[in-house]
């Protein structure tokens, strides 16, 4: 090795033990606590500060300084951190991640007020240059911290929380400890990270926050699990980043070989997000369990809450709900718009300063679209933003300055599917950080790069180059921006849309173009934060890349969030907000509010849908914004086996399993058993309504594949040679098994066969590994859930899947509206006895009422097969027999059913053919 590549590896070595460090807190804390802590750079950050304060201000001894600022200071703050912010959302992982934001926003706030924004390149440097002995220390902590966890008792109770927390607490464990201890041990780790790379950087404020940030790769890249792997990563991508430096191509790559070399770490972040999605998908990280899926979830029967307070049942909730929706004594929006009407009459450098507020607003709009109504986590508004500046100051001497801005809307809108594509298939922590991560390459890779500054002067339109006509067309342009966002909100759109928000699943069960709909809501997302970020490039004069620093986008993030993600008055009340506090004094008082309402979220669990509308004020949503699940998590199956299993009332059939092919089915029962049932049910006289036969049985034939009564004849929808499963563990093999129309089929078998597995197969939310599902002659094993819905194909779930933010009426009209007439919605609301509640949120509502409206969405798709997993779950015996009624008459009227059901003998009474899924013996 010549003396180049050896120094450069030395240098490489050194920032890669750092780097391992923070790996190896991170995991930890996660391993603990279940939380990927954001704000260990800003701990970092804060120790590195005060270190410096210790010793360069005040002059004590650096082993004393070192002392009171890693063993004191950094484990008290780790605990307070959790007891006071973290553990009260213990399992909730969006709220976590908004908090650990709150916590890193703070931190940042604080120590601008207290150290301002200079840097400071004085820093004491606490173990000697020398590589080899960071590399020793990262080496030492990651084997102390294998040899504790192998051989310690605290060691075990952390293993037994990581696999299951509740086994572990109900066994003894107490899981505080546990997660205290790994706050304390993340915090050190986070503040040894801070005092080592302080003296090789500038310590300011936002530079080792958002280092370490970028530095989360390695943990990502290691699964949030293996440490060896951490330390390896760290040290190759910062050796690798060393060595580039090297390269000095000449022409237009050199800057581009520069970038690389300079931020490996942010590369790896955004390719070690991405490949994010597989480590949930076997249960590594739990997704979001937010509070209205909770208040959803009871079997039992008892009423849910309202998110709001309202109490339960029926009419009550919605009457609360109604009252808090109402419009406030004075419109608020009046209000707001009077308010910024107010600085047309500032002058000076107050009038100066306001110009800024209505181009953030409008780029908090940006996220009310995609945070607020779609629930899409997005830490990369800023990249968005700054682009639009960045071309509209290159466009402006080229065209009118108007033009100019346009241009760069249009240019940049499409660029939203840079992270809305990544968020099809994200959701969560994976989408967090991969927007981030592509916020920080765009920031670095464009928004800083010499070309992007030289000679960028962009001037405001002609006619509005002064302060006070500039703000005015800024208020022009606010206006429309807010009115386009809240004419999104409405409608179709809207209520898909949320929908999406509130549960992506039943979305897309309910026909609604999940996929699609998301790109639309980061494109509109990208628009606006162009449009906000052209407005504030104008109207300041200066196209600035720290005005759109990624720190900034997650400033803005956690001030949309604390506020009211779904109120376009939150976006206008958080600009106002952001630019107010900073204006005049030495900045950071903005963070630092904003970081304390995060914080509070966890305390205060009425913040969690946001300050405004715990005020009372501002439009917006009963449920918080973000929702996301995945299908029942649990453990791993070994392959289903099949066997005959008794069914009293219906006839038996089983499932193919391990190659064997389908036996013993028999023909439909008659379907005259069940019409008679039809008229009290559905009778005109109950319910003034034509049979359900007239209502979908004539849907079945014009949706089938192939049209026509000699279709509806026969089976619909098949299953062949089914395999399936989840990351390695193989639940389904060889599974075949026919649907019928006209009949109802049952699915058994014990918890965790694969039932609901199939289901997902069938629905199109899992992808099989090998077989066919068919649709008469088309094979749909490739098609998207809500494509199969808009087929016919309707379905409902184990755990509900209503949509809490919606109200009853609005939730089935999101089936409806996709794939059948408007007429649907009030049919279906009729025939499931929902009309009466029609205008309440179904947030609030009991348990047998959500599943009746959970049927009622499925059918207003007006489908032709109906997929039901476990629908009597939560029903007392009486709800049980009324919807059996229903269910067999929807058979009479030419409609198949597969039904899972635990309960014998409600299969017995219900089912014409039964199959068993079995676990192998
Ligand atoms: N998203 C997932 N990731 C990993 N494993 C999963 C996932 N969903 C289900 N499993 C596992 O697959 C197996 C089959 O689960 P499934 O929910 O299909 O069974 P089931 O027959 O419907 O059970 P139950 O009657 O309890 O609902 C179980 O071992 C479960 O733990």
């Amino acid at each position: 090795m010549n003396s180049l590549t050896y120094d450069l590896t030395l240098a490489g070595l050194a920032v890669g033990s750092a780097a391992a460090l923070t790996g190896i807190g991170l995991i930890v804390t996660y391993r603990a606590t279940g939380v990927l802590n954001l704000a260990h750079g800003a701990l970092a950050m804060v120790c590195a500060y005060l270190l410096r304060q210790l010793t360069v201000e005040w002059g004590w001894p650096l082993w004393l300084a070192a002392a009171v600022t890693l063993l004191v200071v950094a484990p008290a703050l780790g605990l307070v951190l959790d007891r006071a912010v973290f553990r009260p959302l213990e399992g909730d992982t969006v709220p976590a991640l908004v908090a650990s934001l709150g916590v890193f926003v703070l931190l940042i706030g604080l120590a601008t007020l207290l150290w301002g924004t200079g840097a400071r390149a004085d820093a004491p440097e606490l173990l000697p240059e020398d590589p080899w002995i960071q590399l020793a220390t990262a080496v030492l902590l990651a084997l102390g911290v294998a040899a504790v966890t192998r051989w310690t008792r605290l060691g075990r109770e952390l293993r037994a929380v990581v696999d299951n927390r509740s086994l572990a607490v109900l066994s003894g464990i107490d899981a505080g400890r546990v997660s205290a201890a790994g706050w304390a041990f993340g915090t050190v780790t986070a503040g040894l990270t801070g005092v080592l790379l302080a003296p090789q950087l500038r310590l300011d404020p936002y530079g080792l926050p958002l280092l370490v940030m970028e530095v989360m790769a390695v943990a990502v890249a290691a699964r949030m699990r293996s440490l060896p792997l951490a330390v390896g990563v760290a040290l190759a991508v910062a050796v690798a980043q060393s060595q580039l430096t090297r390269l000095h191509p000449e022409g237009a790559a050199q800057p581009l070989v520069q970038a690389v070399g300079s931020n490996l770490f942010a590369v790896a972040l955004l390719v070690a997000a991405l490949g994010l999605p597989a480590v949930r998908a076997s249960g590594e990280a739990p997704v979001p369990a937010t509070a209205p899926r909770a208040r959803l979830r009871p079997r039992d029967g008892t009423p849910v809450r309202d998110p709001r307070g309202a109490a339960p049942g029926d009419a009550g909730a919605g009457q609360a709900a109604r009252a808090v929706r109402g419009a406030p004594a004075v419109p608020l929006p009046l209000v707001a718009g009077i308010l910024f009407l107010l600085p047309l009459g500032f002058a000076g450098s107050d009038l100066h300063t306001s110009i800024q507020v209505p181009a953030l607003a409008v780029i908090l709009l940006s996220l009310v679209v995609v945070t607020g109504r779609g629930g899409q986590i997005s830490l990369g508004q800023a990249a968005y933003a700054g682009l639009g500046a960045l071309l509209t100051a290159q466009f402006s001497p080229h065209m009118p300055n108007l033009s100019a801005l346009l241009c760069a809307v249009l240019v940049i809108a499409p660029l939203g599917l840079l992270t809305g594509w990544p968020a099809i298939r994200r959701r969560g922590l994976a989408l967090a950080l991969t927007t981030l991560a592509i916020s920080l390459l765009v920031s670095r890779f464009v928004l800083e790069q010499p070309y992007a500054l030289e000679g960028l002067v962009p001037d405001r339109p002609a006619g509005f180059s002064g302060d006070r006509a500039y703000y005015a067309l800024e208020l022009a342009l606010l206006a429309l921006a807010a009115l386009t966002v809240r004419a999104l909100r409405r409608g179709r759109y809207g209520r898909a849309l949320a929908a999406i928000r509130d549960h992506e699943q039943g979305a897309a069960a309910a026909g609604v173009p999940v996929p699609a709909l998301k790109l639309t809501a980061f494109v509109t997302g990208a628009a606006l934060a162009a449009l906000g970020g052209g407005m504030l490039t104008m109207g300041v004069r200066a196209f600035d890349p720290g005005a759109f620093d990624p720190v900034r986008g997650l400033l803005w993030f956690a001030a949309i969030v604390v506020l009211g993600s779904d109120s376009v008055i939150a976006a206008m009340a958080g600009a106002a907000l952001l630019v107010g506090l900073d204006a005049g004094t030495q900045g950071g008082w903005a963070a630092a509010v904003i970081g304390v309402l995060a914080v509070a979220t966890g305390r205060v669990p009425v913040l969690r849908n946001g300050l405004l509308p715990a005020l009372g004020l501002g439009a917006h949503s009963p449920a918080p914004s973000f929702r996301a699940r995945m299908p029942s998590g649990g453990s791993t199956l070994a392959p289903v086996s099949s066997s005959p299993v008794p069914g009293r009332g219906g006839h038996l059939a089983r499932v193919a399993g391990r190659g064997r092919t389908v036996a013993g089915r028999a023909g439909p029962r008659a379907p005259d058993g069940a019409r008679p049932l039809l008229p009290a049910v559905l009778g005109r006289s109950a319910l003034g309504v034509p049979p359900a036969r007239r209502a979908w049985g004539s849907r079945a034939g014009k949706r089938s594949p192939h049209a026509g009564d000699a279709h509806l004849a026969g089976d619909v929808l098949h299953v062949r040679n089914l395999t399936a499963g989840y990351g390695r563990h193989t639940v389904l093999r060889d599974v075949s098994l026919d649907v019928p129309q006209a009949q109802v089929t049952a699915l058994v078998g014990p918890n965790g066969a694969g039932k609901s597995t199939l289901f997902h197969c069938l629905a199109g939310t899992l992808r099989p590994r090998a077989g066919a599902v068919r649709l008469g002659e088309r094979d749909i094993t490739r098609l998207p859930a809500h494509a199969r819905t808009r087929l016919g194909i309707a379905r409902t779930f184990q755990q509900l899947a209503v949509f809490p933010s919606l109200t009853v009426a609005e939730n089935v009209q999101v089936g409806a509206e996709q794939t059948a007439s408007g007429a649907a919605t009030g049919r279906a609301l009729r025939l499931f006895q929902l009309d009466r509640l029609a205008d309440a949120p179904a947030a609030g509502l009991p348990t047998a009422t959500l599943r009746r409206l959970e049927l009622a969405r499925a059918l207003a798709t007006e489908p032709h097969t109906l997929l039901l997993d476990e629908p009597t779950a939560g029903l007392d015996p009486a709800e049980t027999e009324a919807l059996i009624r229903v269910l067999r008459a929807l058979a009479a009227d030419g409609m198949a059913l597969l039904v899972i059901e635990h309960d014998r003998e409600l299969v017995a009474e219900l089912a014409d053919t039964v199959h068993t899924l079995e676990l192998p013996s």
